[in-house]
Parts: C-alpha cells; structure tokens; sequence
C-alpha cells in the first residue's frame, strides 16, 4: 500500500476534531546514549542547523555526537525529577488541563494531545492515534509563541511529512505564534507580579529568550523581532520604563554570532554598571527545561554573583498555571468553535434530508 489508511474504517463513526499541542522534545532518560539518540534527531533537522549537509554530516557524526552527548547528560541529571523531564511532565500537565476542560465542555467530540518534534511521544505516533479516534479537522498549537523556522515551521514539516503519507488528510489548522496575544500577555505580567509581590522588585528585570544564530534574522526570520513585541507588551502592561528591563538572548550554540545581546555576557556586565539584583524571566518558553532550570537557574546566577552582583532570581515559566491553561484555551476555541458550528449545520442537514427522503418514500 502506498498510503497509510484506516483499517477496518467505521463508517458510522462521528466526526471528531483535535486539538494538538507540541512542544520541542526532550531526551527519553538522561544518559549518554539517550542524549546521543536525541541529540542525532534534533540537530540533523535542516531547520535547526542551516549548514550544507555534507559538511553538517561530518561535523554532527564526526565531532558533536562524540562530544556533546555525555556533557548534556550530566546537564539533564541536574534537572531530572522523578517524575522524568521537566519538558515532558510541565507538558503532561498542560494536556490534561486542556482535556478536562475541553472533556467538560465537548466531550469527547474534542480530542486533545500532545507530541514533542523530536523525541517521544513522536507527532506521527500522536497523529496515527488521533486519526484512529476519528479526528477529521485538527488544529495544531506549537507551544513557541515566537515564530522562528527553526521551531514552529519545523513542526509544520513534521506535520507536512506524516501527510505525505497518509490517505485521508484532516481538515487543518496551525496556529503559527501569538507573540503578541492579549491573554498571553496578560498571563506572563501576572506572574512576574505574583513573584515580585513575594519577592520585591528588582534593580532590571531581564526577558531572555532562547537564541538564534543571527544568520537567521537576515535571512528573513521574524523571531528577533517577535522576541521585542512579546518584551515591549509585557512591560506596558507592567508599567516598566525602558531603563527597568533588558530582552537578551540564551542557549547559544556553536561558534557563530548569535542573536545579542547574549543574556551571560550580560548578567556578567551588569554590576559594574551598578545593577546589583536582578530577575530573569524567560517569555518564550512555555514549560520550564533545561534552558530555563540549568543555564538561567543555576549557570547563568553563578556568572552574576561572581560578576559583583548582589541578588538573583529567575521567575519561573507558565507551565501548567491556570492562567496559561486559559490563555490556550482562548487561543484554540475560535478554530473549534467554528468546525463546531459547521459539525451541528452538517448534522442537521443530514436529519432535515432524512426526513426528506422518508416523507418522499
Ligand atoms: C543550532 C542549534 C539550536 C537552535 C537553532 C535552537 C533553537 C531553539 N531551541 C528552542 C528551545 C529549546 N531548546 C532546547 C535545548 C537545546 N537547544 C539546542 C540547540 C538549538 N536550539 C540544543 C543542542 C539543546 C539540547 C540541550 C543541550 O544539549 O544543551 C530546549 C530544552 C529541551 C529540554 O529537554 O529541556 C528548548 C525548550 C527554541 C525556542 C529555539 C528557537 C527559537
Ligand atoms: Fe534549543
Ligand atoms: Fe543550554
């Protein structure tokens, strides 16, 4: 068979629609060769790491999946819960808030997942078993608020493959960023004040977000720019004047410029410049990981207090916060509500014809 069907199809079965939402991926546990596994699938993605493949090839196999596996290993054992990945348990939780809500509401006319691009449970897997429960319109949700090519069209490409191999395609939506949504806003400003209610105000307030290589905003990629709107939003709302924050960017990767200012360079440049405390919130990542746990929890406090600096907090993602439940929420119902009303005009045309056909006979 060329295309993958649906075995034994039920034709009687009710239409179904899904809601999907995603997120990066995460190593299956943190030893070498798990971190090899998914370091080797991550970083072969074109749309990760924009270098000619025969070159790239050699690089990935010769050096960095010789080197880098074990060194994040011990970097994910820091963050470990018992539980698993931080990724995957924050995204475990956002899912089954986003099922009860929608199970209450829809029933099981709505049917909500969730995939990671790399690793498990992989978007094939995740859009096999959907198809099978009958889902016939599907609206994605990335969980990357900021567009970049590197994460929300490399979901789509994930997406877009698994199609090419399907038979019967969905009715589709994908819901690109929301850098700019209102709820979204509003979530992350209620939190950097529930924090700073219990924790005081800092001299700066530090927005970091993961980086890019800079490559990629002259070649036409929004993110840069998505990463100011979400920061500039965020501190209207939470009346910061220009002088009380910074948006810096985190995670670089390789020798190349990436997107500035870098958030360590920063962090150790401040307390010469008298910034003696400072709070660091990272919009961009929807669960906490071993971006925002390791490297601003734990390295990047370590650079400012042996920089001079005095007090360091980093204000933790939205995760599963109900607030960030709701945003999502609020996100995803325009596009059910309208294959909801179309699901109740498809039905009661074929009631209305029935009775038709019957009265006819
Ligand atoms: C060229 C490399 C990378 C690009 C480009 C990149 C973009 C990018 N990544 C995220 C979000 C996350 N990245 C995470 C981990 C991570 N990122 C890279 C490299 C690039 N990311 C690596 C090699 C790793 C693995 C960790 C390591 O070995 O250091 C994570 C955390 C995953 C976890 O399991 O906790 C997230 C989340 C975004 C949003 C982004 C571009 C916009
Ligand atoms: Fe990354
Ligand atoms: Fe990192």
């Amino acid at each position: 068979m060329r295309f993958n069907g649906v075995k034994d199809f039920n034709h009687s079965q009710s239409d179904k629609i899904g809601v999907l939402i995603t997120n990066l991926g995460t190593p299956d546990e943190p030893t070498t060769p798990a971190l090899r596994r998914y370091l080797k699938e991550f970083l072969s993605d074109p749309r990760v790491v924009e270098v000619p493949r025969p070159i790239w090839w050699f690089i990935l196999n010769g050096i960095i999946l010789n080197i880098r596996p074990a060194k994040s290993a011990a970097a994910y054992r820091e963050v470990w819960t018992d539980a698993g990945s931080p990724l995957l348990t924050h995204t475990q939780d956002q899912c089954a808030a986003l099922k009860k809500y929608f199970g209450d509401r829809y029933g099981d006319r709505v049917q909500v997942e969730f995939a990671m691009r790399y690793g498990n449970p992989s978007i094939a897997s995740v859009l096999e078993k959907l198809q099978a429960s009958g889902v016939r319109k599907l609206v994605v949700l990335p969980l990357y608020p900021q567009y970049s090519g590197a994460t929300s069209a490399s979901t789509f490409d994930a997406i877009a493959a698994d199609f090419t191999q399907r038979r019967w395609l969905p009715d589709l939506n994908f819901i690109s960023h929301y850098p700019d949504f209102e709820p979204y806003i509003a979530a992350l400003a209620d939190k950097v004040r529930q924090f700073q209610a219990e924790h005081g105000v800092p001299d700066k307030l530090i927005f970091s977000y993961h980086g890019v290589p800079k490559r990629y905003l002259l070649q036409g990629d929004p993110y840069h720019c998505e990463c100011h709107k979400t920061s500039r939003l965020l501190a209207e709302q939470l009346g910061l004047q220009p002088d009380q924050y910074l948006t810096t960017f985190q995670s670089r990767f390789g020798r190349e410029e990436w997107l500035k200012p870098y958030t360590d360079e920063t962090l150790k440049s401040l307390p010469a410049k008298g910034v003696k405390s400072v709070q660091v919130f990272c919009p961009g990542f929807s669960s906490d990981c071993l971006e925002t746990i390791e490297e601003i929890g734990q390295e990047n406090r370590e650079y400012f207090l042996e920089s001079g600096g005095e007090s360091y907090a980093y204000i933790p993602a939205l995760n599963a916060d109900p607030s960030h439940i709701d945003m999502m929420v609020q996100l995803l119902e325009p596009h059910l509500h309208n294959w909801l009303v179309d699901d109740e005009r498809d039905g009661e045309q074929t009631q209305a014809l029935a009775k038709a056909l019957g009265a006819s006979r």
